[in-house]
């Protein structure tokens, strides 16, 4: 396994500088860095992928590009990956210091902390669903992980308390011993998700929008492809209700899909809620040994390895385009890159909202925005604490609902909390343990106020909600903190790039499924988006397959992979089509 880069340095509370990169004798570009310097340069450690980037930079390397990239997030940093596999020239700009935006990473007093979360689907070493896997692996990389023995471990209103176990029939045990008026339902429900899980597991994952892809899929596998199409326009608390009448049980399915989609199951698509409801006993859920950095740090060095190239500190304000083609972007600091294909990883909003700012609304994005809007943020906080205040055998994930399952959805009203160093103890000093504790909150809540009174408001949330865990899961959890960091919305914001610091995008009322989901193309020629305000929508591994399948089609695009422009312009009119029934 080759080392994780070496770590940076990087508090979270740092404003990301005006970028550095240089300008190239051979690029098109016109070339006025304004200068401006890190305020928190950290030039001692650069991961590897910033010091070949720079000094492929002084010597003149650059382009031409097939791809520019803007953004390193997980899908971001996966569509490069996967096209730099497949031999194109890619250059990933990220405004940050380092890569892996939500999915990464930061270090304070020997803890290292995930930013987000640290609950890994698709990183397992069996079937077709290990995206993550898969990803590393197409640029050379492994890394160890360790097996997570449960998922999450709910703590639900009337003491209700449920552990999701790595193993399927133990976890189904379970659920049944708490509602057995309920067993034939349960398996039911379960069952259905079995059925979609196994025929996604059966496919070759790539871009649903490319024609010779998706028909030779239906031509092989008929039933799995018919079983996903009958599936992809429902929500999986409608097929719970097909089956089940508990209404605790109903509100626990509820948390279920809550916990990914920061929604309800009749707002969940079933797809997605069968992707995760199984593959954590399929694959199972496996935390990287070092934190969930090491994954975006291993993808840009597994990038920068195969001749393609990442800058940081690089923060793109326009897409540029000619004749109405996307051809390059410009930073804040007036440097211009090109290249044959621009895939944006910052969210929708922000990709037409501000990227393209001077353009009015495409059709298809006032049709996103019609169907979905932005999920709150967080407020998360990082915390070290004495080991000594976990009992033993405590699990490393949980999610607590104290009284009332009208609060499930409410800013505020549940507690998400990952111990990572359950797993890997090597996250923080001995005798230590890392507590990252986080709940929903709108960015609305947070504005207008003082320097002073913000501080203030952060500390008297978060004391609140640790006051909560320490009733119902951790006596003494006050007294055993060492070191407490707390992100609000705005922190999101800013540090995460992403428009008022939103997790992703929910649906605006009840959506029919995935139908409304955008994929990769956009009504720009040339423009690609990737990520969570693409299909499926959130999570690491679902911005994966989102980088996959963008990956793909821009492939086919720039003549990588084989295309059939007349089939194309037939199957893209239809998904375009289906998108407006939804
Ligand atoms: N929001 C959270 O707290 C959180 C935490 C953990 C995981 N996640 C998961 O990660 C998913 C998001 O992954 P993703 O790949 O869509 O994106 P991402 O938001 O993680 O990464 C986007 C990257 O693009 C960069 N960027 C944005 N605008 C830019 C610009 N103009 N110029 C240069 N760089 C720019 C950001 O700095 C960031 O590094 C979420 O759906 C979620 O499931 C989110
Ligand atoms: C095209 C058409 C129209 C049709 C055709 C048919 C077909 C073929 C179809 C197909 C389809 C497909 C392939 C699909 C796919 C899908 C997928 C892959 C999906 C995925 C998904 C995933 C997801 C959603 C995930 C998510 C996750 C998440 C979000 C996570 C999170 C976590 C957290 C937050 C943590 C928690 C914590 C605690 C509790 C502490």
């Amino acid at each position: 396994m080759p080392p994780l880069a070496a770590r940076v340095q990087a508090p979270p509370l740092l404003a990301p500088a005006a970028p550095a990169a240089r300008p190239s004798a051979r690029l098109r570009a016109s070339s006025r860095p304004r200068g401006g310097v890190s305020r928190g340069a950290l030039a001692s450690e650069k991961p590897a992928a910033v010091a070949v980037a720079e000094k492929a930079a002084e010597d003149g390397e650059h382009g031409p590009y097939d791809a520019i990239v803007v953004g390193s997030g997980i899908g971001g940093l996966v569509a490069a990956t996967q096209l730099a596999a497949k031999g194109a020239r890619v250059l990933v700009l990220e405004k940050y210091l380092i890569p892996g935006g939500s999915s990464g990473y930061y270090r304070r007093d020997g803890f290292t902390f995930d930013v987000g979360s640290s609950v890994m689907f698709g990183f397992s070493d069996k079937g077709n669903l290990n995206l993550i896997t898969q990803a590393l692996k197409a640029v050379g990389r492994k890394m160890e992980v360790l097996p997570d023995p449960s998922t999450v471990h709910f703590h639900l209103p009337r003491d209700l308390s449920v552990l999701v176990h790595r193993k399927y029939e133990d976890f189904i045990n379970e659920l049944i011993s708490k509602f057995p008026h309920e067993k034939e339902g349960i398996l039911k429900f379960y069952g259905t998700c079995w059925k979609i899980f196994n025929s996604l597991n059966s496919l070759e994952l790539k871009s649903l929008e490319e024609p010779l892809y998706l028909f030779g899929q239906f031509f092989q596998k008929p039933l799995e492809c018919l079983t996903l199409a009958y599936y992809l326009p429902q929500n999986a608390g409608d097929i719970a209700r097909k089956f089940i009448k508990d209404q605790a049980l109903l509100s626990f399915i509820d948390a279920e899909c809550f916990i990914v989609s920061t929604v309800n199951a009749l707002q969940t698509p079933m797809i997605n809620a069968s992707m995760v409801l199984c593959d954590r006993h399929f694959g199972g859920i496996n935390y990287p040994v070092g934190g969930v950095g090491g994954i975006a740090t291993s993808l840009a060095d597994g990038l920068v390895e195969k001749g393609s190239e990442i800058h940081y500190k690089a923060n793109v304000t326009n897409v540029i385009l000619e004749n109405g083609k996307a051809v390059g972007v410009r930073l804040s600091n007036g440097k211009e890159f090109f290249a044959k294909t621009v895939i944006s990883n910052a969210t929708r909003w922000d990709t037409f909202g501000k990227l393209l700012k001077d353009k009015e609304l495409p059709e298809e994005e006032k049709n996103f925005q019609k169907n979905f809007v932005k999920a709150p943020s967080f407020l998360s906080i990082h915390m070290g604490v004495k080991a000594s205040v976990l009992p033993a055998g405590t699990d490393c994930h949980h999610f607590v609902l104290e009284d009332d399952w009208n609060n499930l959805e409410k800013p505020y009203g549940s507690i998400f909390l990952s111990i990572p160093t359950v797993l890997d103890p090597s996250l923080a000093p001995e005798g230590h343990h890392i507590l990252h504790i986080f709940t929903t909150a709108g960015i609305e809540d947070w504005e207008g106020l003082s320097r002073k009174e913000y501080e203030e408001k952060k500390e008297v949330v978060a004391n609140e909600i640790i006051r909560r865990l320490e009733k119902k899961l951790f006596p003494g959890l006050q007294d055993s903190i060492v070191l407490k960091e707390v992100g609000s919305p705005k922190t999101h914001r800013r540090f995460l790039a992403r428009n008022d610091g939103t997790y992703g995008p929910m649906p605006r009322g009840k959506p029919k499924g995935l139908l409304a989901m955008p994929f990769n193309t956009t009504s720009i020629d040339g423009l690609y988006c990737v990520g969570d305000s693409c299909f499926p929508g959130q999570g690491v591994i679902a911005v994966a397959f989102s980088g996959i399948m963008c990956a793909h089609r821009v492939a086919a695009d720039i003549g990588l992979e084989q295309k059939s422009p007349v089939l194309d312009a037939g199957l893209l009119g239809l998904l375009r089509w289906l998108r407006t029934l939804a």
